[in-house]
């Protein structure tokens, strides 16, 4: 159908072009030696401009239209350009996290079979050392540094396709028309772009996105979250940074490493949102624990304080509603920081603003999860009763009633259809909607979260379905219902001494038993005096008996530092500390 073929989220950094040419579209900061602060600036006219000649020069590089090519820039100008020229030209952009470590990167590469391979001199380096994309990448392209070492390590550089190219546009000076490019119109179920997962309950997997996937992402944040041309967002994170521009609004990019956010420098954050007015934020809750901790540092007499910023956007993973507090006394009355609940498979899927999330402590302290507030627009979720099994066909009966844990499942024109070469995980996490008919949002995805719906139609998240220990331990008060982690955790993490916790099953004499692993606040001490820790643990179990989500946890074992993914540093990897409290317990 012609009328199909008419997707591009580029169409919507063309508008901004072609109405407010002038008006700032990106601004990267760099913080020179000598302590002060450089930034880069394209405004919209010159990003169109720019991201117009980038998909030429590729297209005469050999990189075309349908092609996946692998992505491993730093958030620049360069990057912005690429990108948008990537999507103008349907070249299918491959956007892993760096931060996931090589084994997983190398698998993402391998599945996801790339033709190019477009990455800065480290990148190339790591490509070269690791065999990355070996089997398929044909094309390789070098983002800075010098042609030199883009000869060696990786094909050419951009800087030298881009000065041929200005060559032979010189030397047809004298032609009446320039070459320009065409944008590529793409249907709206076709392949845009593959996103890897953080990969915190296995080895990450690639989801396909497609042009209209990118559309509704972009409408919510204009009506849920209410972003409005001319706007400046301070983007930490590079997916999100993109939006800014196809949104009218300015990215500010501070200078900062997007993959390990908590290493931030709060000042060059501080320094950006100053400089350009910042009325937005996105930041991840390692941020917003990052930077509430520098503003309260602050001395009482120049207490920082950000007075351009309107709305703060929080995702991710969950964020402490202390770290919320702390940081919210750095924002003007009435702002509030905006919890989404998403994942890279569907996103943002529910939205709670911090005032209200505030209220909901008590409920989240004695075991009724977070609350991660109600479905966006155009959303909508489903709890289904806990199955391992694929489910092949939507079907109304598999909704659970109001109040009752169960897998979070959704619908809506941002949720993805399918992983890319992946068959078994699309099997396991899709279900086909056949109410709609042939419609493009007939799949339905699961979450493999765990969570219910409150009779005013609120999400609350119960923790991840692979977290939930399925106890069989003889004199387990509750034998049919599972453990499950975020309640049981946040009813712990209520005692003044521990940081976080983290529920694991162990084998305790054939049986399965729950098995909570404490994190001590900094500062406490407890394991050099057995009788201390026994006296901790009794306090513990003391709180466990007084709820019924937590009644017959009985084992704990203090750990020193969980392990934790790099980028929110907030998902607990509970596999891995699994297996420590099995070997802990079993010596
Ligand atoms: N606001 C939130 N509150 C609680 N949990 C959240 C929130 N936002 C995201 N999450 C958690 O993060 C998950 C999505 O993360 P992401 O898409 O990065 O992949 P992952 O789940 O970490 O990796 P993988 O699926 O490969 O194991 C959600 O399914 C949910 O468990």
């Amino acid at each position: 159908m012609a009328e199909q073929h008419q997707a591009n989220i580029c169409r919507h950094l063309k508008r901004a072009a072609e109405e407010t040419p002038d008006a700032l579209a990106v601004a990267v900061q760099k913080r020179l030696l000598t302590g002060r602060f450089r930034y880069q600036e394209l405004n919209f006219a010159e990003l169109d401009a720019e991201s117009d000649r980038i998909a030429r020069v590729l297209a005469e590089y050999g990189i075309t239209r349908g092609m996946k090519v692998v992505l491993m820039v730093t958030p620049s100008l360069d990057f912005f350009a690429l990108t948008f020229a990537l999507f103008k030209a349907g070249v299918i952009p491959i956007l892993v996290d760096p931060g996931m470590g090589i084994k997983n990167l190398r698998q993402c590469f391998a599945e996801a079979e790339p033709d190019a391979f477009i990455g800065i001199p480290k990148a190339h380096i790591a490509r070269c050392l690791f065999g990355w994309g070996k089997a398929s990448v044909r094309r390789l392209l070098t983002v800075g540094g010098s042609e030199l070492f883009a000869k060696a390590f990786g094909g050419t550089s951009l800087k030298a396709l881009l000065k041929a190219d200005a060559n032979s546009q010189s030397s047809h000076a004298n032609n009446e028309t320039p070459i320009t490019h065409n944008m590529a119109l793409l249907g709206s179920d076709e392949m845009a772009a593959i996103l890897f997962t953080s990969g915190s309950t296995g080895t990450p997997k690639g989801v396909v996105y497609t042009h209209a996937m990118f559309e509704a992402q972009i409408n919510v944040l204009k009506n849920d979250y209410g972003i409005v041309p001319g706007e400046r967002d301070l983007a930490t994170f590079p997916l999100f940074s993109l939006f800014g521009p196809a949104l009218g609004m300015a990215s500010i990019v501070p200078d900062m490493d997007a993959s390990k956010p908590i290493t931030a420098n709060p000042d060059n954050l501080f320094a950006a949102i100053e400089q350009y007015q910042c009325s937005n934020m996105f930041v991840n809750p390692a941020l917003i624990e990052r930077l509430g901790q520098a503003g309260a540092a602050s001395t009482e007499a120049k207490a920082h304080t950000l007075p351009s910023i309107r709305r703060v956007i929080s995702a991710g993973a969950p964020a402490t509603i202390s770290s919320i507090a702390r940081f919210s006394k750095m924002l003007k009355d009435g702002v509030e920081v905006l919890n989404s609940y998403g994942a890279t498979e569907s996103l943002p899927l529910a939205m709670i603003g911090s005032e209200q999330l505030l209220n909901t402590t008590d409920i989240t302290d004695s075991g009724g999860g977070i609350c991660v507030g109600k479905p966006v627009d155009g959303v909508d979720v489903a709890i289904i009763a806990i199955t391992e099994d694929p489910i092949t066909e939507w079907d109304e009966a598999l909704r659970l009633p109001v109040g009752t844990i169960g897998e979070i499942v959704v619908k809506g024109p941002m949720v993805s259809h399918s992983y890319y070469h992946r068959a078994s995980a699309t099997e396991q996490a899709k279900i086909i909607d056949s109410a709609d008919g042939p419609a493009e949002h007939s799949v339905r995805h699961r979450m493999g979260d765990l969570g219910y719906l409150d009779q005013h139609g609120q999400l609350w998240m119960c923790g991840r379905k692979a977290h939930r220990v399925e106890a069989n331990r003889a004199g387990s008060i509750f034998d049919d219902e599972p453990y499950f982690s975020i309640p049981c955790e946040r009813i712990f993490n209520t005692h003044p001494k521990v940081r976080r916790t983290a529920l694991v099953g162990v084998e305790i004499r054939g049986e399965t038993a729950p098995l909570l692993c404490v994190e001590l606040e900094k500062g406490v001490e407890l394991e050099k005096s057995e009788s201390a820790v026994e006296h901790f643990y009794d306090e513990l179990r003391a709180i466990g008996e007084k709820h019924r989500q937590t009644a017959g946890i009985a084992d704990f074992l203090i750990h020193p530092d969980f392990p934790v993914d790099i980028r929110h540093n907030a998902k607990i990897f509970r596999e891995k500390l699994a297996v420590w409290a099995q070997d802990s317990i079993s010596e």
